[in-house]
């Protein structure tokens, strides 16, 4: 690390008998898009809560440019802009009705707080939408709106808790295209999230946490590369029987370039393969399952991912710890929803 504008070491923190956070270190670089991923419940709206002086730690250490959060907290709250997930917004007012009434909480002269909101109202595409009474607005624009809101006091680094979260496709791109111009411009960005595919487009270095603690943290290439190999996964059928797919890996185990082998239950009992990289693996795989008479539903390859990083850490996908975490929610479902 050259120049950190956060950092974070040791923090712990409960909530009565809930250990929310276990341990969380990391720091982040000046200019940069941090990621913090991990499941629903894993700790991450805490720990930026604590960062952003919203919460206390039980233990830990908390600096934002050499400055402790726990000894000055306003000094620090005036460097943070802070966008929770879900933000309140009042229905009667106008978006820019909404930005004065915030530039006033921050103490902004009028005159500065004007030209700050026509800038950001223009930054945002917001211009059309401004008079509207927010009550009107769709998700997407309601969180541009949040997002001008955090930016307002212009701070050094802006924390996001799950931004896109809800947000169609095309949405999700503008919020992503503005933290991109945002980083561009010498802004420092914290994003949470439990979507792989946004921290990979986005973070340029990520911790994934995972019940209070940091299991993994660096570059997304780095961490990817770091588990080496290739990724197939395979379904003997689209539900396995156990004693199939137990089967198929008794036999793939046999092949010299199969590193390693996970039946994933949550996925149809599909089998998860780690392969050296460059075999010609597929058709050996196909080859093999043909002779011991198991049929193909599918089977794909592919370069690690933030996932099978996370696999690797854990023992099971993100998406496995978040049912988990959800219990009887239906996550898979909510989260095809929110892609389509
Ligand atoms: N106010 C609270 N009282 C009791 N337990 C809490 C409280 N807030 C969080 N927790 C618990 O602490 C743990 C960490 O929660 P946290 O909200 O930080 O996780 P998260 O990763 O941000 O999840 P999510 O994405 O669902 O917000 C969870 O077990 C949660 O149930």
């Amino acid at each position: 690390m050259n120049n950190p504008i956060v950092v974070i070491d040791s923090l712990k923190k409960n909530y009565g008998t809930v250990e929310a956070l276990k341990n969380i270190t990391f720091t982040i670089e000046t200019g940069e898009i941090f990621g913090l991923l991990g499941p629903n419940g894993s700790g991450k709206t805490t720990t930026i809560r604590c960062l952003c002086t919203l919460g206390k730690p039980d233990s830990g250490k908390i600096e934002v440019k050499g400055v402790s959060a726990l000894d000055k907290p306003k000094t620090v709250r005036n460097r943070l802009g802070y966008v929770a997930q879900e933000v309140a917004l009042d229905k009667m007012l106008t978006g820019r009705e909404l930005l004065e009434l915030q530039a006033d909480l921050y103490h902004l002269p009028k005159k500065a707080a004007k030209t700050r909101i026509e800038q950001l109202l223009s930054l945002l595409d917001l211009e059309e939408y401004s008079d509207r009474k927010t009550g009107t607005y769709s998700g997407g624009i309601r969180k541009r709106l949040d997002l001008a809101a955090g930016l307002l006091h212009q701070p050094d680094v802006l924390v996001l808790d799950e931004p896109t979260v809800g947000l169609d496709i095309e949405s999700r791109f503008i919020v992503w295209d503005f933290l991109k111009q945002l980083k561009a411009a010498g802004t420092t960005v914290l994003i949470t999230s439990h979507y792989l595919e946004e921290i990979d487009a986005l973070a340029d270095h990520v911790a994934i946490i995972d019940k209070g603690e940091v299991i993994a943290y660096g570059t997304p290439s780095q961490l990817k590369d770091r588990l080496g190999g290739d990724r197939v996964t395979l379904r003997i059928e689209e539900f396995s029987p156990i004693n199939q797919a137990e089967k198929a890996k008794s036999v793939l185990e046999t092949l010299p370039f199969v590193e390693e082998i996970i039946i994933n239950p949550s996925q149809g009992n599909s089998l998860n393969l780690i392969v050296s990289t460059g075999s010609n693996s597929l058709s050996k795989i196909e080859q093999t399952l043909e002779q011991a008479n198991l049929p193909i539903f599918s089977l794909a390859q592919s370069r690690p991912s933030l996932d099978d990083v996370y696999l690797a850490a854990t023992g099971q996908t993100l998406m496995d710890a978040e049912l988990a975490a959800a219990g009887s929610r239906d996550l898979k479902k909510e989260k095809k929803q929110q892609m389509s």
